[in-house]
């Protein structure tokens, strides 16, 4: 069912990005990954929870032979540092020498990427790239290369295919924004 509208907890959402849209776009950056890294034997890591649906999604899509796990960053923050300190969890595959994909379902501030990148890169991967099914250019705070993003969108709250909102929306088949 694809609803006009949704209210979620407290808050009324509107249609934003319809599934066969999403899908289409997932399905042009999957041909772009799969060419870009035909051979090479990529691991794709996923962040949960958020983009399970994408990654799965994805991984349908892709034609050539890779590995995919899933990590989540733990929501302990550390004080003392500049910004939040988000550590890797259930990271056990070897990253040094691979080519690595993290697939996110948003950047938004990039503050998730950005520490994830550099955590990754001190594990010496021979390279790494970021493929998200969102991308907020107008919110970015930090100076990211995201090369693969499947669609870029203004700066709204959305749910739906993954995103949350406080937990709940994530099995929507449609992305919606807040009204
Ligand atoms: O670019 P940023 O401003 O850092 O925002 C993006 C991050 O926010 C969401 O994760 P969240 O912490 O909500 O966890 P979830 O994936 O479990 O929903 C999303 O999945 C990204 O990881
Ligand atoms: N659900 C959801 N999570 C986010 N995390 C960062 N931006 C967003 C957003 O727009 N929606």
């Amino acid at each position: 069912m694809h609803h006009p509208t949704v209210k979620i907890l407290d808050k009324q959402f509107s249609i934003y990005l319809p599934e066969r849209k999403i899908l289409h776009s997932v399905e042009i950056v999957a041909a772009r990954l799969s060419h870009d890294y035909r051979g090479k034997k990529p691991l794709f890591l996923s962040v949960l929870n958020g983009a399970f649906m994408f990654a799965s999604d994805l991984m349908k899509e892709l034609t050539i032979e890779c590995e995919i796990s899933f990590v989540k960053l733990s929501s302990y923050e550390d004080m003392q540092s500049t910004g939040t300190v988000k550590e890797i969890i259930g990271l056990k595959e070897e990253i040094k020498g691979r080519h690595v994909v993290i697939v996110e379902d948003i950047v938004d501030t990039g503050h998730t990427i950005a520490n994830l990148l550099k955590q990754l890169q001190g594990k010496e991967p021979a390279s790494v790239e970021v493929a998200t099914l969102l991308l907020k250019p107008e919110s970015l705070q930090h100076e990211l290369n995201i090369k693969y993003p499947a669609m870029s969108i203004a700066n709204d709250f959305v749910v739906g295919y993954g995103l949350d909102y406080n937990g709940l929306g994530r099995n929507l088949r449609d992305i919606y924004k807040v009204m």
